[in-house]
């Protein structure tokens, strides 16, 4: 669907990328940058030399770090701020949305506190309804897709009409997203796959092996689908491409910040070394705390979740982190 008025929010790896996949599906695409010379660069070089070296973005695409000037009249607005941020800039953005944009979040951590997910926060802050809201999640790794990399992804909206509308602006050669109803699932796979990454890095930096990975992995799905279940999503939601698409892309690359901050864990560097030597953000990191709250109040078990926390607080060694995932000495059914 091509001549969308679309902006998005947020100029990092991901929002960036992102406008670049709009206007290459033939939407005309502004990007609200927080510092002036980021949006510089963006306008006049097509260029995000700190977030994506290399990569030459589309012509069309304009750059403000002025949010009146990138939201006037845009039909759909896509926000891409690290999630403990979203709230406090939301606060600038109520006033100047159009009346009837729909807003999309393309980010995926839960808001510390309040353990909100980013859908629920854009819904309290703009004070838009759910049918105006859908979330966009899948094995989206920023790079691969800039360079144009064939991929897919999913949006859901409550609203299914939304969705779609979504999903055909968000849709290009080289990006193809579906559709589903499922919010809830599809924001907490994008969750809390960053946390089973984060365990799949620690393993890497201890230097096991496939079989301690896959173990992980495997079982890291089972706990994903039981904590989304328990908060009403669907379990085929966690078996799409929000969650094993996902949780697959992140825990195999080295491209992804959350298996990244793991692997520097495993390999004996503490939380706050980690923190400073990462420059791009690394949700999971952020999002353990809430979702282990969240599990606790619905009575759901976390046990790979609860080591990654364990060793972040220095109170697991890395190479002592387990796949068997309980205590109990009797066999479990899988
Ligand atoms: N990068 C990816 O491959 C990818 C893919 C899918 C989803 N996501 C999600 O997208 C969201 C954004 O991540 P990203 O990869 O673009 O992060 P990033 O670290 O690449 O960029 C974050 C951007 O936000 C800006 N920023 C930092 N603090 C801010 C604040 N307080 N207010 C406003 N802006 C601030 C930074 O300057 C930067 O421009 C995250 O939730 C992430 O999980 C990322
Ligand atoms: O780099 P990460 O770990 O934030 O992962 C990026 C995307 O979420 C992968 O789908």
């Amino acid at each position: 669907m091509s001549g969308q008025r679309v902006a998005v929010l947020g100029a990092g790896s991901w929002g960036t990328t992102f406008a670049k996949i709009l206007a290459d599906g033939g939407a005309d695409v502004a990007v609200w940058a927080r510092r002036p010379e980021l949006a510089r660069e963006i306008r006049e070089s097509k260029r995000n030399s700190d977030y994506l070296p290399g990569i030459n973005l589309p012509r069309s695409l304009w750059a403000s770090s002025r949010l009146d000037e990138v939201l006037e009249g845009r039909e759909q607005v896509y926000v891409s701020v690290p999630s403990q941020s979203l709230r406090e800039n939301l606060a600038a953005v109520r006033a100047l949305l159009p009346d009837d944009a729909v807003v999309v979040s393309l980010m995926k951590g839960v808001e510390k506190g309040t353990r909100f997910r980013m859908s629920e926060v854009l819904e309290q802050e703009l004070g838009v309804g759910p049918e105006r809201i859908a979330v966009a999640s899948g094995p989206n790794l920023a790079l691969e897709i800039a360079r144009e990399q064939p991929t897919a992804a999913v949006i859901a909206s409550e609203n299914h009409d939304t969705a779609t509308r979504v999903a055909l602006v968000a849709t290009n050669p080289y990006f193809r997203s579906f559709v589903n109803t499922d919010v809830i699932g599809t924001e907490f796979g994008g969750v809390l796959k960053n946390l089973i990454a984060v365990a799949i890095g620690i393993v890497d930096g201890v230097g096991y092996g496939e079989n301690t990975k896959a173990s992980i992995i495997t079982r890291g799905l089972a706990e994903m689908t039981d904590f989304a279940v328990a908060f009403g999503a669907q379990a085929d939601t966690l078996r799409g491409l929000a969650g094993l698409g996902d949780l697959i892309a992140t825990c195999g690359s080295s491209l992804s910040r959350n298996n990244t901050a793991g692997r520097l864990l495993g390999q004996g560097y503490s939380f706050s070394e980690v923190i400073k030597q990462m420059n791009q953000t690394a949700e999971g990191l952020s999002s353990v705390a809430p979702v282990l709250e969240l599990a606790l109040e619905r009575g759901v078990e976390m046990p790979i979740v609860s080591q990654v926390a364990e060793v972040l607080a220095g109170t697991l060694a890395p190479r002592d982190i387990a796949p068997h995932l309980t205590t109990d000495p009797m066999p479990q059914g899988e």
